[in-house]
């Protein structure tokens, strides 16, 4: 213990020498002022980028290295969040990046199958201390002895972790992934991979350290089109928003489908039938026919002048216009051109009856000039009167009733206030009560629903033409800058190098020189404005993503699937969920029913088979409710039992109950989980019980309080010491898919489960 303590010592001497180094560069930076443009942009560049590094270098503090190979010959390696390496000697590695491919024995090898190790050593430590070393013996013969249950890696260290008390916050496993896990968190970065495990597998974490491990790998790639993580609920997204920076990862999103279309955060609530309405592939269509709605024909004939000379547009002249603008085959917004262009025409045609006919036509010293004769005026007479046409406020005005410019926002408000305009979009996509249920007030706030249908109304209608201009501009400017500022980046870095590379095909070193790569520069922009990669995304509502992480992808919607598609035209992306635990009523019964149109059969499954989370004993009850869901599933085989049968009884006795939970709950997390209708109601009770613990409730309840009291559907990829389930019946019966609500939060519970009717 003492010898490892001393290295653990001399890793945690060389990450304060380099978080050091860093603030000195990013104090030096700070303080330079002036200077030319690229001066600026040299150092907007080095200030982003030693900010960056020092947010890293502090994350990983916490259980800096926590792992020892000894190879059967060789010097042991350790293995830790990040690489450190031996830059005074011949830049030996200190401490092995757990994402190196070097870590992986750490995680693959078994006494069957060593890979070359002879031994695994978990160390375990407190703040810097080293308090505890596992160590396994990966040797046939000497393990035949030894207590190690198949196919757990570093069971000790492992049953600690799961052990250990909740905090609100999830925590990372780098120092325990499972060999099932860890084949999922390293897979090909290409296709679609599916990870079905029920409840506790570690789904959520395996998809955050892919997002790791992949950035780590390929981080050429992914720097420069960002990766993106999808999770049901802000809630949730808090909960697991630690894990990423704990593993030196800063640059991913985090988003929920209310996040998806940029300008606008939809939290805005709404039943779940109507959301469920919304999120159907038959919105397309009303969508479509929505905009068609807009592409009007006068009821009345409208009247223009010209020179003082009556114009018409009427019914006829517009619907001419409209069938080729629609036969432009351009979106709306852009085929609005086309419509101007034809409706101008008919008018010029009007004008030159009008103007270029001679007045005197039938006089008999008018020549040439009678009735019937070709026009007078030549082809730069016409060009006048176009332009005059086209600027004219009534012509502007008749254009934007008959085919107004939209946008996402304006499309969906002016539809869904309208019972009109939705009876005349609704087509055979929707019955008469759907579209009623879609109706709602001008003003009222965005839902996760609809940021689907604002990504797909964007599709359909085109940017508006002179924002798509303003958009160009800046793309060039952007362009342009990245150059500069990739070069003065290079420039300083290659300055402040401490090593000389001269290998540039080592693997190792080649991580190191990340640093220096020239497309992770090139994000930062010209003119003081620092915008990272994941920035830039989110303002791009086109942006496509290098690689897609869904969690609790059971719940989207097959129009939520639809923008997320978009989103990743590569279709790299790692889809997680379990089928079992679908609440929404929009959500998937199956996963090639998500997959098949997008990928046929393209797309790979793997499966995670142990619970890490709830207890044998829990999980035999909640087994009992999926064996109702689906009689041929399987539940996950938990990881360990505590000996304690979850509680029956009655909801009368909720006070003490939660007396109970609460003396034995030391300094974890307690969760009621209950009926959405019956919440408020029972955290009343709950306050009134506990007086002394803060409870939180609410739509972003804080899950670092010592108690929560949550819907069914809340709880929902969260975990709690103690949770005590209410009135189990009133969840089933509260919506469509109550049976698997009920089963998610009886699989809420690390230690003890309470079920009270
Ligand atoms: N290899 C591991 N080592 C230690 N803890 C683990 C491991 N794998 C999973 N866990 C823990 O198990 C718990 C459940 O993991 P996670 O929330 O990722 O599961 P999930 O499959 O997403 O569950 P659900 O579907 O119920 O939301 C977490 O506390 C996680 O840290």
């Amino acid at each position: 213990m003492e010898a490892e303590q001393k290295h653990v010592t001399s890793l945690y001497d060389r990450l304060d020498g380099m978080r050091a180094l860093a603030e000195t560069r990013l104090s030096g930076a700070l303080s330079s002022t002036g200077g030319t443009p690229q001066a600026r942009s040299q150092r907007e560049s080095s200030v982003g980028m030693y900010t960056e590094q020092l947010a890293q270098l502090s994350a990983v503090e916490s259980g800096l290295c926590f792992g020892r190979l000894d190879p059967e010959s060789g010097a042991p390696l350790y293995i830790g969040r990040i690489g450190i390496f031996d830059e005074e000697g011949d830049y030996e590695p200190l401490l092995l990046d757990w994402r190196a491919p070097a870590s992986r024995p750490f995680y693959l090898a078994t006494a069957a199958d060593p890979l070359g190790i002879r031994r695994r050593r978990h160390i375990r430590s407190k703040g810097r201390t080293v308090v505890a070393l596992d160590d396994e013996v990966l040797d046939l013969a000497a393990a035949a002895g030894s207590a190690t249950r198949e196919g757990l890696a570093g069971e000790a260290a492992l049953l600690s972790a799961v052990d250990a008390n909740r905090t609100g916050r999830m925590r990372d496993i780098v120092e325990t992934i499972q060999a099932e896990q860890d084949r999922i968190i390293r897979a090909d970065l290409g296709g679609v991979l599916v990870v079905q495990g029920g409840p506790g597998t570690g789904k959520t974490a395996v998809a955050l350290h892919r997002a790791a491990y992949l950035l780590y790998t390929h981080r050429r790639e992914l720097s420069t089109r960002a990766v993106l993580v999808v999770g049901p609920n802000p809630t949730f997204l808090r909960y697991i928003s630690h894990v990423l920076p704990s593993l030196a990862e800063t640059g991913v999103l985090l988003w929920t489908l209310g996040d998806l279309f940029p300008g606008v955060t939809a939290r805005g609530e709404e039943p779940e039938r109507v959301a469920a309405v919304k999120g159907r592939l038959g919105m397309v269509d009303v969508l479509a026919a929505a905009i068609a709605d807009r592409q009007e024909l006068p009821t009345e004939p409208i009247a223009v002048e010209l020179d003082r000379e009556p114009l018409t547009i009427d019914r006829e002249l517009a619907a001419t216009a409209r069938d080729r603008a629609r036969r432009s085959g351009k979106v709306h917004n852009q085929a609005r051109d086309v419509f101007q262009e034809a409706l101008i025409d008919g008018l010029v045609e009007q004008a030159a009856a009008i103007i270029g006919t001679d007045p005197y036509a039938d006089d008999p010293l008018g020549g040439d000039d009678a009735p019937g004769d070709p026009q007078l005026m030549g082809a730069a007479d016409l060009a006048d009167i176009r332009a005059e046409l086209a600027a004219d406020d009534g012509v502007r005005a008749a254009l934007d009733t008959l085919w107004p410019r939209l946008t996402p926002q304006r499309l969906l408000r002016d539809l869904f206030s309208s019972p009109e305009r939705l009876a005349a979009a609704r087509g055979e996509s929707l019955t008469l009560a759907e579209t009623a249920a879609l109706v709602r007030p001008a003003g009222s706030p965005w839902t996760p629903a609809d940021a689907p249908l604002l990504d797909e109304a964007a599709e359909q209608l085109g940017p508006l033409p002179e924002l798509e201009a303003a958009a160009k501009t800046m793309a060039e400017r952007v362009r342009r800058s990245e150059l500069s500022y990739a070069e003065g980046a290079l420039e300083i870095a290659r300055g402040s190098a401490s090593i000389d590379v001269e290998d540039e095909d080592d693997p190792e070193l080649l991580l190191v020189t990340d640093l220096l790569d020239a497309s992770r520069l090139a994000e930062r922009q010209e003119d003081g404005e620092y915008l990272s990669v994941a920035e830039r995304a989110a303002r791009d509502r086109k942006w496509a993503f290098g690689h897609v992480i869904v969690d609790e992808a059971q719940e989207l919607s097959p129009m939520a699937w639809r923008v997320l598609m978009r989103r990743s035209p590569s279709r790299s992306m790692t889809v997680v969920g379990d089928i079992a635990q679908t609440g929404d009523p929009a959500g998937a019964a199956s996963w090639s029913e998500v997959f098949d149109p997008y990928v046929t059969d393209r797309w790979k499954l793997a499966e995670l088979s142990v619970n890490y989370r709830t207890p044998a004993e829990v999980m035999a009850l909640a087994g009992e409710v999926l064996a109702r869901i689906d009689p041929a599933a399987t539940p996950p085989r938990s990881v360990r039992s505590t000996g304690q049968q979850p509680v029956q009884g009655s909801l009368d006795d909720l006070a003490s109950v939660l007396s109970g939970e609460a003396a034995m709950l030391g300094g974890g997390r307690l969760a009621v989980i209950a009926p959405a209708a019956r919440v408020a109601g029972l955290a009343d009770e709950v306050r009134a019980a506990l007086p002394s613990l803060a409870v939180a409730v609410g739509d972003e309840p804080d899950l670092e309080s010592p108690v929560a009291v949550l819907s069914a559907r809340q709880s929902k990829g969260l975990e709690f010491d103690a949770v005590v389930v209410a009135d189990p019946d009133g969840i089933e019966t509260e919506s469509p898919r109550g049976v698997n609500d009920l089963y998610v939060a009886l699989t809420r519970a690390t230690q003890r489960l309470t079920v009270l009717k």
